[in-house]
């Protein structure tokens, strides 16, 4: 779908769900609100599938793979090539977010948005053989930056097309905290040291170098900070590129989308950027320990549900929230209420 098409018909969430919702909340025989931020997710929730009866039995992990070429410029541990030999273990569900995944009954999708080498994975969306190296120019064109963020917005739609009713984030890309920072310290005019991290692991002076790398790709590339397509065109990649998508694909389908760690924050950030109302149709997960994480969440304004200091990507994050969402839509439903077992719950006690 043409993104353009996909951002005219965002609907705000339904507020009549919502408070039906709210009000089934409020009658349920426990204390008012006191399971929290499980209650409003829920809430949420019902404002986004526009009906206070929700399910969440079918859940999905959508990995956006894709290599960057600054990573030629030292700013990571590891090599371009761990890209696509991770990407291909997630066929195998043989990769720390499939096994999660697995535990909780979340369906996995693995895309390839832009892996340096032919892959085994069956969603082969790729639009180059990864980016250009962002400090000698853009990453790529913003027409390319566009045909990634469409597939983003088809992959959620086949998704709902296919029942699903809620989607996590997740990506897989060696080199990706360095084109997140890139991409976070322009939109939200902070220096770069101040959201840049040692990603999947770095020495003090391996961070440095990042840092430095970081800071001369967007002296080279004077992105638009107005323009969020620009900077993801020039500092990007294209799992960045395919997130945003999908972060506006959920608020298109009405699906609710749920932010992982750095990476997918900076996507959200995009996606936001593009289109303000896309906000209510995205759900936060943990706060990444990476450097960054914690910033970016109060930048877009949410509050996490998870603080256990992972920082690992793939969608392992945003996985975590799921249970907890079961468990809260479990009482949600079978619970009974004050009026069936007959508690005033404002009588005080004798
Ligand atoms: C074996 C391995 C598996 C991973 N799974 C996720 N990431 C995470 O680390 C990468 C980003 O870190 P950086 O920018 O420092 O390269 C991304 O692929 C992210 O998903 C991994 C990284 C490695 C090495
Ligand atoms: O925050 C994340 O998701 C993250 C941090 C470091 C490396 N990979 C992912």
């Amino acid at each position: 779908m043409n993104y353009k098409d996909a951002l005219k018909i965002i609907e705000p969430p339904d507020k009549e769900a919502i408070a039906l919702c709210k009000k089934r909340w409020d009658s349920i025989a426990k204390p008012l609100h006191s399971l929290g931020k499980l209650e409003d997710g829920i809430i949420q929730i019902a404002g986004i599938a526009g009906k206070e009866q929700i399910d969440l039995d079918k859940k999905a992990l959508v990995i956006m793979c894709a290599d960057n070429g600054v990573v030629e410029e030292g700013v990571t541990q590891s090599s371009s090539q761990v890209t696509a030999i991770v990407s291909e273990n997630f066929i195998d569900m043989n990769s720390c977010a499939c096994i999660m995944a697995k535990q909780i009954g979340a369906a996995v999708f693995p895309i390839d948005m832009g892996i340096n080498r032919d892959t085994k994975l069956p969603n082969n969306k790729k639009i180059a053989y990864g980016t250009n190296n962002i400090l000698y120019g853009p990453a790529m064109t913003r027409q390319q930056a566009i045909q990634a963020i469409e597939v983003g917005i088809d992959t959620v739609f086949e998704l709902k097309e296919k029942g699903y009713n809620i989607i996590a984030t997740g990506e897989m890309g060696i080199g990706n905290t360095t084109t997140s920072s890139a991409v976070t310290s322009v939109l939200l005019d902070l220096p770069v040291e101040m959201v840049t991290g040692k990603g999947a692991g770095l020495s003090n002076a391996g961070l440095e170098r990042k840092i430095e790398v970081i800071r001369k790709a967007i002296e080279r590339n004077k992105p638009h900070k107005d323009d969020p397509i620009d900077v993801l065109s020039k500092l990007g990649g294209y799992d960045i590129a395919g997130l945003a998508g999908v972060f506006i694909g959920g608020a298109a389908a009405r699906i609710p989308v749920v932010i992982d760690g750095f990476i997918t924050l900076a996507a959200a950030l995009i996606a936001i950027g593009i289109e303000p109302k896309v906000y209510d149709f995205i759900m936060p997960s943990h706060v990444s320990k990476e450097n960054g994480g914690k910033i970016l969440l109060n930048a877009i304004g949410m509050q996490p549900y998870i603080t256990c200091d992972m920082c690992l990507g793939e969608g392992t994050g945003a996985i975590t929230l799921f249970p907890l969402l079961d468990m809260s839509l479990a009482v949600y439903k079978q619970m009974s209420t004050f009026d069936q077992i007959k508690i005033d719950a404002y009588q005080p006690l004798k």
